[in-house]
């Protein structure tokens, strides 16, 4: 039975693009993510951990395959805190599944399957293409760049935002947008994470959505001497240049997703 694994992903900063499709963003993937191993079945059910789960465009890439398969994930990291795990299992769904039904598709394909499922969800618009790829991955307007990082990350989730309710909300969407070219104008993939975040945490505060669990998680590392942002989206704060200060620690990695 084919399994594929896919990277999680964080996006510290976005702006959809106008035709509501696609996002401009600065995203790293992270070294837990999500493993879909996927069984030709009459009908598609889809497992978390062993859970029977719905998981729209996880069953909907496999539709617009034109399959259908029991799916079985396992994630390590938390769903929907803003570590793109829809994304990645919607990807690794539809790798493991090229391989499972020999579809022959390019890897092209397999991506932008994935990335139509999540957009149809309202679940995600660029996230597969950041964890297709891996390390740190952007896109300010002159198409998708990336770097290979393995940068120390800390980070604390204290719960799930689902981004369908704020993708689907015109009023977030817009203070989204109007934030995100602001901070993506300043992006320098040269510049240090820590200067990064400070600048996303600028754009994180104006799109109204950091929670007060957010804020003060942010405000202990920022007492440390650390730099911290929220992930978009999700009750997670993420730090830098602090040790100890959040209750969790992962790196960003330069690996895209893949057969396992
Ligand atoms: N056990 C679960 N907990 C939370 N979401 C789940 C679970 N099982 C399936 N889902 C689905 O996972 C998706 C989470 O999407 P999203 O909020 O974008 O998460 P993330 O921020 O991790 O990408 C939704 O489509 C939701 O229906
Ligand atoms: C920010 C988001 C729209 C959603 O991210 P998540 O909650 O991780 O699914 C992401 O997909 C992006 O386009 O950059």
């Amino acid at each position: 039975m084919p399994t594929a694994y896919a990277p999680g992903s964080v996006t510290t900063v976005f702006a959809p693009r106008d035709d509501g499709e696609g996002s401009f963003g600065v995203s790293f993937t992270v070294e837990d993510g999500v493993g879909a191993t996927v069984e030709p079945a009459d009908e598609t059910t889809v497992r978390l951990d062993g859970e029977p789960t719905e998981f729209e465009p996880v069953e909907g890439v496999l539709g617009s395959l034109g399959v259908s398969a029991a799916v079985s994930l396992s994630a390590d990291v938390p769903i929907g805190c803003g570590f793109g795990a829809s994304g990645a299992a919607t990807l690794s769904t539809a790798l493991a599944a090229d391989a499972a039904f020999d579809l022959g598709l390019t890897r092209d394909d397999v991506v932008e399957a994935a990335h139509r499922a999540e957009v149809a969800a309202g679940t995600g618009l660029g996230d597969v293409f950041v964890q297709d790829r891996g390390g740190l991955v952007w896109n300010t307007g002159d198409g998708r760049e990336r770097m290979d990082r393995t940068d120390r990350v800390e980070y604390v989730s204290t719960g799930g935002i689902a981004t369908e309710s704020v993708l689907g909300d015109p009023a977030s969407m817009r203070k989204v947008k109007t934030a995100g070219t602001d901070a993506l104008a300043a992006f320098d993939p040269d510049t240090p994470l820590s200067r990064w975040f400070e600048t996303a945490w600028t754009f994180a505060d104006r799109t109204g959505l950091p929670t007060a669990s957010v804020r003060a998680s942010v405000d202990r590392v920022r007492e440390a001497g650390g730099a911290a942002t929220m992930a978009m989206v999700g009750e997670t704060v993420l730090a830098v240049g602090v040790d100890g200060v959040l209750e969790r620690e992962t790196r960003i990695t330069p690996d895209g997703a893949s057969l396992r």
